[in-house]
């Protein structure tokens, strides 16, 4: 199997409320982006794809590896990935995607996603279990109901494709939508979603306390396995 990954890179960060764009921000001196792909090329994906905000895409060049390919951006996710897809070279059978926002993802879990792809499965995606009491509620803001937790997850990236499946689906779907996954985009087109297990690890930089956080995980190692 030869994969590529595509690494969406092209959100401002608008929550995290940097003064520059989310995957450019530094994490222990380097930037989200660049420990994404570190580790895809160490998880073992051939080639990748960093999608960026056309605007800062002379310092997403400065800032990556030689021999990433750097593409511009649109303005979803769902529009960067497709400009990703776009760029992936023909050696390719299968396509990782991912976050530059989730700049801890373990190669142990990049492993889980190119294991399910080799045995067969079209999609896959890591998840979580939800561990919180989850309700439902009214627009008052008042507890309505209570969730069963027991089928909830939590998805993360990299989500893993077959490359023709997730080339099909992205072909038959309307130009201007807006998914917030690229499993929304092939379950859409009737295909079926694996899982496997994610890792608190692969958390998303969203807002500044989960920068924080990153912060320290980095600062005290992690027993399990290495931290990039
Ligand atoms: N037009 C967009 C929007 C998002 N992303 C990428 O998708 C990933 C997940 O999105 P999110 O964490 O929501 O990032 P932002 O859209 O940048 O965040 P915000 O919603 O706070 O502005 C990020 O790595 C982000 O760079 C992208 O490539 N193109
Ligand atoms: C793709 C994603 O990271 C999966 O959890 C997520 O959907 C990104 O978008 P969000 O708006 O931050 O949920």
């Amino acid at each position: 199997m030869h994969a590529a990954a595509i690494v969406a890179a092209a959100g401002s960060g608008s929550r995290l409320g940097a003064d520059l764009p989310k995957a450019l921000v530094p994490l222990a001196g380097r930037p989200l982006v660049c420990r994404a792909v570190d580790a895809l090329l160490d998880g073992g994906v051939a080639e990748v794809v960093v999608v960026v905000p056309p605007a800062q895409r002379a310092e997403f060049e400065a800032a990556l590896p030689a021999g990433v390919v750097v593409v511009d951006g649109g303005a979803t996710r769902t529009a960067s990935v497709r400009a990703g897809l776009a760029a992936v070279g023909p050696a390719a059978t299968a396509v990782l995607v991912h976050d530059a926002a989730r700049p801890l993802t373990p190669p142990a879990v990049i492993a889980r996603v190119l294991d399910a792809l080799a045995a067969g499965a079209p999609a896959v995606v890591p998840v979580l279990p939800v561990v919180d009491t989850t309700v439902l509620v009214d627009a008052d803001g008042l507890v309505t109901d209570t969730v069963p937790r027991a089928p909830l997850r939590r998805v993360q990236t990299p989500q893993g494709f077959d490359r023709a499946t997730l080339e099909a689906a992205y072909a038959g779907l309307e130009a201007d939508a807006e998914l917030t996954d690229d499993a929304a985009v092939v379950r859409r087109a009737g295909v079926p979603v694996a899982t496997v297990a994610g890792d608190d690890l692969c958390a998303k930089v969203t807002v500044a306390h989960d920068l924080t956080l990153a912060e320290l995980v980095l600062r005290a190692g992690d027993a399990r396995e290495p931290v990039w």
